[in-house]
């Protein structure tokens, strides 16, 4: 059987290329970053050449603004912490979404326990944030707005660029977790306004474990790691060269496809929607129908439950998710379509399929042939559907 992976918002297939430039970092280039030497130089020049075609992937200084992580969790945790950790002299309010990832929204639960107060604002039925709805969140104390750039369930792309000048205006540090938008979308720190940015390297063809924080210079942020000087004293630990390395290369790869490859994605994409949309009933699209990712599909299907979909497209060699992965094995439905406005009933039967670079239009016409179906036998199952539809 043919399998059709289609989860990539979860996590991306590594590109062959960025596995071959990774390779010699674990066979010949092994030195620490931190000696002296020339094992330890050559090293040390893979982490610089690396951060600097991550800065130009998303428009940042070269040499001193990007700082390696872990991932994207880590990137958000470090900014979060950080900026509260520095100014909670100032103030100890924190703006953000009630549709963000949990990397950010435990983090600040986390802050409430410490005494940080934080705003979850309200998004619409398209998932959108409101910018006036921040303005009048903006308190004296607030010391820090955190909004996604683009949601990982159901792929609204929120105004960046229009909150960050709210937040210039205001003096208020900016933080974005840009972790599904960077290699689907341009990205730049300029353009969007932002203070910090939060990027993961396995969600564009990089490898696991790795991610970035953008850091404008002059933020005020408090270290995350303490130990060694490692990334110019801001996060301890001996530095991950061959995932930095892999990074580098996959923001590399970025940057020379992105054009062609969100065009031939959003394509995919919109036959999806459309096939979708056309071949099966009582079916929502969730999320903004343009301002969206192009590589993100995300439907509620009335009448059944997302996990028996899911099964069920496994069985037939299809991958695909119910919302993010970090929620996809809890029986809750996602926080994110609720607040929505979904009901309880109608966001436990949603289905996210997410495309990359490699699916084909082959992988779209096999979902179309075989999802119809799967709802179609599950629905004869379904006391509601047979109650409230079929009688
Ligand atoms: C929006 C968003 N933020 C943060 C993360 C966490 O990234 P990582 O898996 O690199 O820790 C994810 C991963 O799903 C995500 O989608």
């Amino acid at each position: 059987m043919t399998r059709v992976y289609m989860d990539n918002a979860a996590t991306t297939k590594t590109d062959p290329q960025v596995l071959e430039a990774m390779q010699p970092y674990f066979e010949k280039i092994y030195g620490n970053p931190s000696s002296f030497h020339s094992y330890g130089r050559e090293a040390r020049n893979a982490i610089t050449e690396a951060r600097d075609l991550v800065a130009e992937l998303i428009g940042a200084d070269k040499d001193r603004e990007v700082i390696f992580t872990s991932g994207g969790t880590e990137a958000d945790n470090f900014a979060i912490k950080g900026v509260a950790d520095a100014l909670s002299d100032k103030g100890k309010h924190i703006i953000t979404s009630s549709i963000e990832h949990h990397a950010v929204l435990h983090t600040c639960e986390y802050l409430e326990e410490k005494g940080f107060e934080v705003t979850y604002l309200p998004v619409d039925e398209e998932g959108m944030v409101d910018p006036a709805d921040i303005k009048d969140a903006i308190r004296e104390d607030t010391i820090l707005i955190t909004i996604m750039l683009a949601n990982n369930e159901m792929g609204t792309i929120q105004p960046i660029s229009e909150i960050g000048e709210i937040a210039k205006e205001a003096e208020i540090t900016f933080h974005t977790d840009a972790v599904q938008a960077v290699g689907n979308i341009q990205v730049d720190v300029n353009q969007l306004n932002v203070d910090l940015l939060s990027l993961s390297g396995h969600k564009f063809y990089g490898p696991k474990g790795v991610g970035a924080l953008y850091i404008r210079q002059g933020t005020k942020i408090n270290k995350f790691l303490h130990g060694g000087a490692q990334e110019r004293n801001r996060r301890a630990t001996t530095e991950n060269v061959p995932a930095i390395v892999g990074m580098g290369k996959a923001a590399e790869l970025a940057l020379e496809e992105l054009e062609e490859k969100e065009e031939q994605v959003t394509k995919l994409r919109d036959e999806l929607i459309a096939g979708i949309e056309e071949r099966i009933d009582y079916v929502k699209l969730n999320g903004h129908r343009t301002k969206r990712l192009p590589n993100n599909v995300n439907f509620s299907i009335k009448y059944i439950e997302g996990e028996s979909i899911l099964m069920k497209l496994d069985l037939e060699g299809i991958a695909a998710s119910s919302g993010s992965a970090c929620t996809s094995g809890s029986l809750d439905p996602s926080h994110v379509l609720l607040a929505m406005g979904l009901s309880h009933g109608v966001a436990h039967g949603s289905l996210r399929l997410s495309l990359a670079k490699y699916n084909t239009k082959e992988d779209v016409e096999k979902v179309l042939e075989v999802l119809p179906k799967v709802v179609a036998d599950l629905r004869a199952m379904s006391p509601i559907y047979n109650q409230e539809i079929k009688s």
